[in-house]
């Protein structure tokens, strides 16, 4: 965090990888998922007379050259930006604090974000902007030691849902917490505490990494809305494919404990699959497969970040094939970068609210 003389207070969220598991988060399993130092979104939050969201210049646009124009940027982008999501966070805070009995100043603020996440490409863009912001309201109304760190990720889901966005809780953990997390969201658990089991991995378990992503915007709530309703319908093959989904959380946890690099890789590839099978290849979109295929095709294991727009890539055999991949991005038209993990952020105030360690 940043504080000045003025009292502005700016943080930030980084992006997140859904390494294994995901997206049976949504659906009451295990991810494993850690934070991206590669992207991040700020927000900065200025006290002031009145209480203003400002919309950013380019993510909020409203004013344009032309009709076509307009028309273009709704199609590439679609009609929202991240004002809605700083004005649903405010009103999940203030609620939540209202509830428990929490006191909030009657201090009014300036709330502005800005973000260098790839847009909606299944790095959690959304739930950075979000984070970021609840940041800024705790440390304003001096509140951070009240709010356990466990229910964060809570509130910046339920401020999501509030727009209609399905998600589930992998991105606001791993950017609630940094560095790598392991998380189970049991329904047993999560009755009884109200948030799931989350527990801190060391980085270092994990071996390098790569991002593919390209310029093809998908909106997780409208890839998720189906299969949600199929899983809500009770059907058999969802629950199932989603069941072994949580698993491979399970196992790759134990992969990297023990540095199973082949195990680790046929995880991420099955973690795929299911993915592929349960959703099929219209929702998952023909950029995100050839991602997968292009990453498959030099003989490295691949699987979506989020629910499409980017992927994690591992190269068993080392730098030679992570060459090979980078080559055949560059000819496919995809970008290509090493991934770098933030180490965990939580500090003294955050560590002294937690129930677990
Ligand atoms: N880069 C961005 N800038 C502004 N708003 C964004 C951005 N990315 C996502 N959003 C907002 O979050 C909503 C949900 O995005 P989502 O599909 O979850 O994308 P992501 O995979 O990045 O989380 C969008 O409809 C939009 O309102
Ligand atoms: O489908 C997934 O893997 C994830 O989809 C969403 O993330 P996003 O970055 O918006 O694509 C959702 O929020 C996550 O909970 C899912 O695991
Ligand atoms: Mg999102």
């Amino acid at each position: 965090m940043a504080t000045d003389k003025g009292g502005v207070i700016e943080h930030r969220a980084y992006a997140r990888v859904g390494f294994l598991g995901n997206p049976s988060d949504v659906y009451n399993g295990r991810t494993i998922s850690f934070s991206l130092g590669n992207f991040w979104a700020s927000v900065r939050l200025e006290p002031s007379e009145n209480l203003s969201i400002l919309p950013h210049p380019v993510h909020d646009l409203v004013q344009f050259d032309s009709l076509p124009h307009l028309v273009s940027r709704l199609q590439s982008d679609g009609y929202y930006g991240g004002v809605r999501l700083l004005m649903a966070i405010c009103r999940i805070f203030h609620n939540y604090c209202k509830d428990n009995g929490i006191h909030l100043h009657d201090g009014n603020f300036k709330l502005s974000y800005d973000t260098n996440i790839p847009r909606q490409t299944g790095l959690s863009g959304s739930s950075a902007i979000v984070c970021a912001a609840l940041s800024c309201l705790l440390d304003f109304y001096q509140v951070r030691h009240l709010i356990k760190v466990e229910v964060r990720p809570n509130l910046i889901l339920e401020a999501e849902k509030e727009l209609g966005i399905v998600a589930g809780l992998q991105d606001r953990v791993a950017q609630v917490y940094g560095g790598l997390v392991y998380m189970d969201f049991n329904k047993k658990y999560m009755d009884a505490f109200g948030h799931g089991d989350y527990r801190r991995m060391d980085i270092d378990l994990l071996p390098p990494l790569y991002l593919i992503y390209a310029e093809n915007p998908s909106d997780s709530g409208k890839v998720h809305s189906t299969v949600r309703q199929r899983w809500l319908n009770g059907e058999k093959f969802i629950i199932s494919s989603m069941e072994e989904v949580a698993k491979i959380a399970l196992e790759g946890r134990a992969a990297l404990i023990e540095k199973d690099n082949e195990k680790l890789a046929s995880l991420m590839n099955r973690n795929f699959d299911l993915r592929r099978q349960m959703f099929g290849d219209d929702a998952l979109g023909d950029v995100n497969i050839e991602m997968v295929e292009v990453a498959r095709q030099v003989g490295a294991a691949s699987k979506f970040t989020g629910s499409g727009g980017a992927v994690v890539v591992f190269c068993p055999q080392g730098p030679s094939q992570a060459k090979l991949l980078e080559d055949a991005c560059k000819t496919a038209g995809f970008v290509f970068m090493p991934i770098k993990v933030m180490p965990p952020f939580l500090n003294e105030i955050d560590l002294k609210t937690m129930s677990t360690t």
